[in-house]
């Protein structure tokens, strides 16, 4: 009974044991569960949360590109192919998830074959394309295209150039967007002409508009749209790129899905990682059992006014995976329960089971040992996690500062390679200290007043900050700060990602100088010049001062680049700007408009006033001899000049009366300063109409010689005459080459003008002398561009060749200025010519700059006496002094004299008593056709014989 009674008792205490200690173990176990599913949870929802961070930072990033590009077209009226090519390619390199950068232009239905023509000898086969299901075909009549015209790289992007995007409504839409709210704004997802049919892409756009159009109003930039830039972007390519920053997302147990929309819809899906569903999965286990479910994370955000919709998910979880400690509290609850089960069982039957409870503690053990395992594993497999992260961090190429919440001073705690590589501090010199030492004397201040305030305030912040790196050198910095929180929602922790975005700014501040800046001479450039020139005005305005506006260009410029070239002509140019800054006040702007033209902005102060010393002290500045790859110059230059407000009141009308007056002052002999009057535009009005007629003159037989006798002195006989050319206008009647000689040099027109009149002038002297009447020499003006004209020798040759004409009966005239250019240069050319046997005269000689030592060396035969000499000979002694040294100076030189404009017979006496060789002027004739001229050598020239008797009285 005893026995039965101990039996019942003994197995009711070991039942009881056995159900107090599993309900514990149990209700231990759940608990334990649920706090570790909520760590889970909060860590994934941290990852998620980082990938949504990085994904709408890298798409921030590639919305800045484009603006930068765009900034080109800002920037730059109307960049050319070359220079959009030169500005994206590093841009390209430094983002390559960015698939194209393109420029698309609006082309109007009228204009789509001269389009078309002009890009075919670049691209053979190009034509306006549209799309139609993913193939490019010709593209409609339309009344208005959106033509792809620039793209970069086209490598890949082929199918893209010329690609007509005004058919798709979308694209239309977004660029209306954009114009609208005057940003860059983002396409949904489309199809991509260069991509896959099953791919999807996107497109960031930016409109360009004209230049100099208002764009204050959506109306007004509609109106100023010329079309836009672009950043292409295949969804998966991008979204890849950026993810994997981080390292693959499929290895962390995420799936991520994108979405360019509000919500998950299958349409707007473009891009979803690998399927994760059965990763984790152990086969012939169903879901349901034994697996945590999937958490979800999703967000949306808006970039570039276009919804992004992210999801997050994670991959189903084995419970026993992250329920570490719980199993163990599960097994250690069994195993208690058990052995206190077993000890009253022993107790009560310790000899009957002595071997079974061995039994069953070793299986307990061997459960422990199991439990033990999956515990070290998981332990393992957390600190690789733990690693990995750790890595990344070290690896990344932005700098990442980790600092303790503790102010005042945020001490840092940990900064990674790329901090000590970008700023040259060390972990062992930052650590413990504040960023304040990132502070130097070249700081943002404003960027590091948002930082602290963002630290006292534990919230995120993102600055661009300029700091000072250990070297003192300056950088800018994307500085991005955010609280790191403990589990319990205390912020124990910043960190901080520091981007380095000198090189960017470095790029900004370039592209701004250059876009106002002359890049040859670091002048202020045309644009630039619009925007001085309008705040000049306001102030002259304002305060009722003067205002010039001083237009300087370089005479016989084009005479340096075309002999010794463009890197002299540039040296040249450099200097005259250097010299240009020395002769005009520090208020004065001085612009480079192009080739060898200068504006000078000079505006009146109450202490410095404006008069044409300051315009004297330009063309003495200018004028001192130079010398470049050994040639000595002396330059000089001409000045026009305009005053605002009776020239102009708007910037471009007073450049142009400026460039008006410039002109007239280089009609007027160069070398002077011209101010501008109302009278010089019709001048300017003509000259552009007589420029268009002149281009015809040759083909249509407009041109005519006149002949002037030449007049020998001593024998009284015609010896030769300069051949002068006339102009039989059809409408405006006989035109002097005053008018138009200076025009035929600008315009290059000098070179078929002047070959001819060589020509002519030879066949007609070699007619006079196969009639009879003996070898008359004639002489022809040479302009600056046919002296430095390359085949001028040979072609010389050919004329005298062609005609017959002995060289000896042909002398070139040479302005004095001419050959004082480039005086080595010079003297090269005129001893080939020389060598040709012809004679070689100095016109107008003793107007210009001249130098007796240079003199000598030339070799040349005659030197003609400037009309403006002989004009008042015998009313002003200068005059009549400078006469008679030139001809003592010529015969010395052995040189003949001749005297021009010879207009009285006081002249006539005065020259042949001072023994003046030859002379010409309207006393004997002025220049006549050659008809007449035949009729002044069949009189034998009587009256002339009868003149110079008188003058010999
Ligand atoms: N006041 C006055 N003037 C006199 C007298 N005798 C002649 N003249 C004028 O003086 C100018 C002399 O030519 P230039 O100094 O070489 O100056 C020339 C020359 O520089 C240029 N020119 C004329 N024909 C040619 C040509 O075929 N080629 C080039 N490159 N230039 C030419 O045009 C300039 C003007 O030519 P034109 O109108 O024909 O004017 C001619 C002539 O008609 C006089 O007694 N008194």
């Amino acid at each position: 009974m005893y026995k039965t009674i101990k039996r019942v008792g003994s197995s009711i205490s070991v039942s009881l044991t056995l159900i107090i200690g599993f309900g514990a173990t149990a209700l231990l176990f759940l608990g334990t569960c649920k706090l570790e599913d909520d760590a889970f949870n909060q860590d994934f929802e941290r990852r998620a949360s980082l990938r949504v961070t990085t994904l709408q930072r890298g798409l921030e990033e590639a919305v800045q590109v484009l603006t930068v590009i765009n900034r080109l077209f800002t920037t730059v009226d109307n960049p050319t192919r070359d220079q959009f090519h030169t500005f994206t390619d590093p841009l390209l390199q430094k983002y390559p998830h960015v698939q194209a950068f393109s420029f698309q232009r609006f082309v109007m239905r009228g204009e789509r074959y001269d389009f078309e023509a002009a890009m075919q000898p670049r691209y053979p086969k190009f034509g306006i394309t549209t799309l139609v299901e993913g193939k490019t075909i010709s593209a409609p009549l339309r009344d208005r295209y959106l033509v792809v015209d620039y793209l970069e790289p086209m490598q890949g992007n082929e199918a893209a150039l010329g690609l007509d995007l005004s058919a798709n409504q979308l694209v239309i839409d977004t660029l209306q967007r954009a114009i609208e709210t005057n940003s860059p704004v983002s396409t949904g997802a489309l199809r991509l002409a260069q991509a896959s049919t099953n791919e999807r892409g996107l497109l960031v756009l930016m409109p360009v508009y004209r230049h100099g159009m208002p764009l204050t109003t959506a109306a007004e930039r509609r109106a100023a749209v010329i079309g836009d830039t672009t950043a292409v972007f295949n969804a998966r390519v991008l979204l890849e790129r950026i993810f994997n920053s981080f390292g693959p997302v499929r290895r962390e147990g995420l799936e991520v899905s994108v979405y360019i929309g509000t919500s998950a819809s299958r349409e707007d899906l473009v891009y979803r990682t690998d399927d994760i569903r059965n990763q984790a999965m152990v086969p012939g286990l169903p879901s349901w059992l034994g697996y945590r479910r999937p958490v979800l994370v999703r967000r949306t955000f808006d970039i570039a006014g276009q919804p992004w919709h992210l999801e997050v998910k994670s991959a189903p979880i084995p419970l026993t995976s992250n329920h570490s400690n719980s199993l163990l509290i599960l097994g250690a609850g069994t195993l208690l329960t058990l052995l206190a089960a077993a000890y009253l069982y022993t107790l009560s039957m310790r000899s009957r089971r002595i071997q079974r409870t061995v039994d069953e503690r070793t299986a307990e053990l061997r459960l422990t040992n199991v439990l033990l395992k999956e515990d070290i594993h998981a332990r393992q497999q957390a600190e690789r996690a733990l690693q990995l992260r750790q890595r990344a961090i070290e690896a990344s190429a932005n700098a990442i500062i980790i600092m303790r919440a503790t102010a005042p001073d945020y001490p840092i705690e940990y900064v990674n390679p790329a901090f000590e590589r970008i700023t040259g501090y060390s972990t062992a010199e930052v650590g413990g200290n504040s960023i304040r030492m990132l502070e130097g004397p070249d700081v943002d201040k404003q960027g590091f007043i948002d930082i602290w305030s963002a630290l006292n305030e534990q919230r995120e912040c993102n600055v661009v900050l300029r700091t000072n790196n250990k070297d003192g050198g300056m950088m800018w910095n994307d500085f991005y700060i955010a609280p790191v929180k403990s589990e319990e929602g205390k912020v124990t922790h910043f960190v901080a990602a520091l981007y380095d975005i000198t090189s960017m700014k470095r790029y900004e501040a370039e592209l701004e100088f250059q876009a106002n800046r002359d890049v040859l001479t670091g002048l202020v450039n045309r644009n630039m010049l619009r925007k001085v020139l309008e705040e000049a005005m306001a102030y002259a305005e304002r305060y009722q001062r003067s205002l010039w506006v001083v237009f300087v260009d370089l005479d016989r410029f084009k005479f340096v680049n075309d002999t010794l070239g463009h890197k002299a002509g540039d040296l040249l140019l450099k200097t005259v700007a250097g010299r240009l800054r020395g002769a005009v006040r520090d208020t004065d702007t001085i612009a480079r408009l192009g080739s060898d033209e200068f504006v000078i902005v000079m505006s009146e102060y109450t202490d410095v006033g404006l008069d044409t010393r300051n315009l004297q002290r330009i063309q003495a500045a200018i004028a001192a001899p130079m010398t470049i790859e050994g040639h000595t110059f002396f330059p000089t230059c001409s000045l026009g000049v305009a005053a605002y407000p009776d020239d102009g009141r708007d910037a471009e009308m007073l450049v142009k009366h400026a460039d008006i007056a410039m002109y007239r002052a280089k009609q007027s002999g160069r070398d002077n300063y011209q101010f501008y009057t109302p009278a010089m535009n019709e001048q300017a009005l003509e000259r552009l109409r007589i420029e268009g007629d002149l281009r015809l003159a040759l083909e249509r037989n407009e041109f005519l010689l006149h002949y002037q006798p030449k007049i020998d002195l001593r024998s009284g006989e015609i010896v030769g005459m300069e051949a002068l050319i006339r102009w039989q206008h059809p409408e405006l009647g006989m035109v002097s080459p005053v008018r138009f000689i200076s025009l035929a040099e600008e315009t290059g027109l000098i070179l078929p003008i002047g070959s001819w009149v060589i020509r002519t002038a030879c066949e007609q002297t070699k007619a006079w002398q196969d009639a009879g009447w003996g070898k008359l020499r004639v002489s022809v003006n040479l302009s600056v561009r046919q002296f430095v004209q390359k085949d001028l020798v040979s072609s010389i040759a050919a004329v005298l060749k062609d005609t017959g004409l002995d060289a000896d009966l042909l002398e070139l005239e040479l302005t004095e200025s001419l050959v004082m250019t480039d005086v080595e240069h010079a003297i090269g050319i005129l001893r080939q010519l020389k060598e040709l046997g012809v004679h070689l005269s100095i016109d107008d000689f003793g107007t210009g700059y001249s130098s007796l030592s240079y003199l000598k060396r030339f070799p040349i035969d005659v030197l003609k006496i400037d009309k403006s000499f002989v004009r008042d000979i015998t009313l002003d002694a200068d005059d009549a002094a400078i006469t008679v040294s030139i001809i003592s100076l010529a015969h010395s030189l052995k040189l003949h004299v001749i005297a021009e404009g010879v207009e009285t017979q006081e002249q006539l006496s005065y020259l042949r008593r001072h023994g003046c060789d030859e002379m010409q002027g309207y006393l004997f004739s002025p220049p006549v056709p050659a008809e007449q001229f035949e009729t002044l050598l069949q009189q034998k020239v009587d009256l002339m014989k009868s003149a110079l008797v008188s003058s010999s009285r």
